[in-house]
């Protein structure tokens, strides 16, 4: 097998830094494949120039090479804050009232991905595979492909994908899903998602999706899969035990004196559900006075994506909100939403999250949620909290012994609330230890071997048209995966 491409918008160098636990699980599993497999890392610096020069900066840290380029102020503004975060970003997380439909967005969305597309192709070698990243980059298999670049090319939505009476309302939304096609593999966080992307398909574009839930286009055979992403549950669990986490757990057990603690910790995003997450709360502490003065909400909220309108607009409702409440609830010595627009490093984090008798993680749309998959891996197995998880986020289609809630019903997610500090701890260790096996067992390094596997077309049918001769006897984890590849194919075809 060639080097590893991954192209993403962002691009996480490898320091010393991560290894105490400042990088996210994903930039960690992503570092440690290249490293394993060699090859690059390329995306956007981050930083903004006057004008676009096309400068490659390439860095070798800790083994891995990333290469940035930078991108002109127009483009930041037109591709990152315009189309990804204004347009595809609320437009596929069901938020159709906050999506933006501005043609100079689209044209700084293609212009930025040819500007990546010309940078990234002169590092690509024959043999490579090439690992795109997100809801930013989607016609960039296509841009490579005119290109001439033949190397397998993979794609993975981070992000839900949406259902596609919702889809058909973005401008020239068949050309976009039509250069995806391009891609042999397109990798989705869940089944639900990867069912909406192959409705779309079939209905819209009228195209044939086999019953490994291939897709017939053009002569090619494309991939598509749902990969639900993990964390990196060792270096987690490694952090939670580290001197750091100790000391944020016992800072923050002294600061509650006793109180019992729910936390939550999202960037600061309409998607995440902390306007209706801070009513429940409020909701609990009304219903149950006998618990005035007796629970802290600790939520956690590091500002995301600034310039966009809608994000300004949730941090001033948030604001308003946790005043309001506060200012019910509150006592003299006891203030029940500690609202925090800061991030922490995951070591803390871990800490945090250990402290807490509840993880409250209700965002309204979600592609994965790590957070619901940190919180449990940092718990006492002994004495562990417990999960409300929303039904709405990725992560509760493996987190079935969470307490799932509807985040849109105050009621709901108060009572569950309630059950969750009430909770006897037979039933709070029962439901942690399945919870922790599946976190553990679907890790992030999973995750990209099943995506690394699937790119390097070890898999029959996974490319080149041609018939399709069944899983192969020699290789039990292939046949496994195709088979449940197929029972993915009927629920599909039973579905819609
Ligand atoms: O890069 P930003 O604009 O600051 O945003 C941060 C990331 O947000 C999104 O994360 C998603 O990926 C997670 C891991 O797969 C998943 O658990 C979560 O549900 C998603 O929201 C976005 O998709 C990333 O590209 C951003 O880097
Ligand atoms: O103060 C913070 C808040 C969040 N995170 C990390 O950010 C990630 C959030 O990922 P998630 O999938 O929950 O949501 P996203 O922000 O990607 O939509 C998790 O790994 C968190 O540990 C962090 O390191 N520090």
């Amino acid at each position: 097998m060639g080097r590893l491409i991954v192209i993403s918008n962002r691009v996480s160098v490898p320091s010393a830094a991560g290894a105490a636990g400042a990088q996210g699980g994903l930039a960690v599993a992503l570092n440690s494949a290249l490293r394993e497999h060699g090859g690059i890392w390329f995306g956007w610096s981050g930083q903004e120039t006057e004008e676009f020069t096309g400068h490659l900066d390439m860095q070798r840290n800790e083994g891995v090479t990333t290469a940035t380029i930078d991108l002109e102020a127009q483009d930041v503004e037109e591709y990152y804050n315009g189309y990804a975060n204004r347009t595809l970003w609320p437009l596929f997380h069901y938020r159709i009232d906050l999506t933006e439909y501005d043609r100079n967005f689209g044209e700084g969305y293609e212009r930025v991905n040819e500007r990546f597309a010309d940078s990234v192709y002169p590092l690509i070698a024959d043999d490579d595979l090439v690992w795109v990243h997100d809801y930013h980059l989607l016609p960039l298999g296509s841009i490579l492909r005119r290109k001439g670049i033949k190397n397998r090319i993979g794609l993975f939505l981070h992000t839900p994908w949406p259902p596609t009476r919702l889809l058909a309302s973005l401008p020239f939304h068949e050309r976009l899903v039509a250069s995806m096609l391009e891609y042999d593999v397109i990798g989705l966080q869940t089944t639900e998602w990867l069912e909406s992307f192959l409705h779309y398909v079939q209905k819209e574009m009228g195209l044939t999706v086999n019953l490994d839930n291939s897709i017939e286009y053009q002569g090619r055979r494309v991939i598509a899969r749902a990969f639900p992403i993990g964390i990196d549950y060792a270096e987690f669990s490694q952090a939670a035990k580290s001197e750091v986490a100790k000391e944020a757990h016992q800072r923050l057990r002294d600061s509650v004196r006793g109180r019992k603690i729910l936390i939550g910790v999202d960037r600061l995003d309409y998607s995440k559900g902390l306007g209706e997450r801070f009513e429940s709360f409020s909701r609990f502490l009304s219903d149950h006075p006998d618990m005035a003065g007796k629970a802290v909400l600790l939520q956690i909220a590091p500002p995301s994506r600034g310039d966009v309108e809608s994000y300004q607009q949730i941090r001033e409702d948030l604001e308003r909100k946790t005043g309001h409440i506060n200012g019910a609830h509150a006592n003299v010595d006891f203030v029940p939403i500690r609202y925090v627009n800061r991030g922490y490093p995951r070591a803390e984090l871990a800490g945090f999250y250990r402290a807490a008798n509840v993880g409250l993680v209700t965002p309204l749309r979600d592609g994965m949620n790590l957070v619901a998959k940190e919180y449990v891996a940092a718990q006492d197995p002994e004495d562990p909290g417990v999960l409300i998880l929303s039904q709405f986020a990725g992560a509760a289609t493996q987190l079935k012994d969470a307490l799932l809630v509807n985040p849109h019903s105050v009621e709901h997610v108060a009572e569950t609330i309630s059950r969750a500090l009430d909770m006897p701890l037979k039933e709070r260790k029962r439901r942690h230890a399945a919870l922790l096996a599946s976190v553990k067992e679907m890790d992030v390094l999973h995750w990209l071997k099943q995506y690394v596997l699937a790119l390097s077309g070890v898999e029959k049918g996974s490319s080149a048209l041609k018939s399709d001769g069944g899983p192969s006897a020699a290789d039990p984890e292939l046949a496994a995966q195709e088979e449940s590849a197929k029972l993915g194919a009927t629920e599909i075809a039973g579905s819609h």
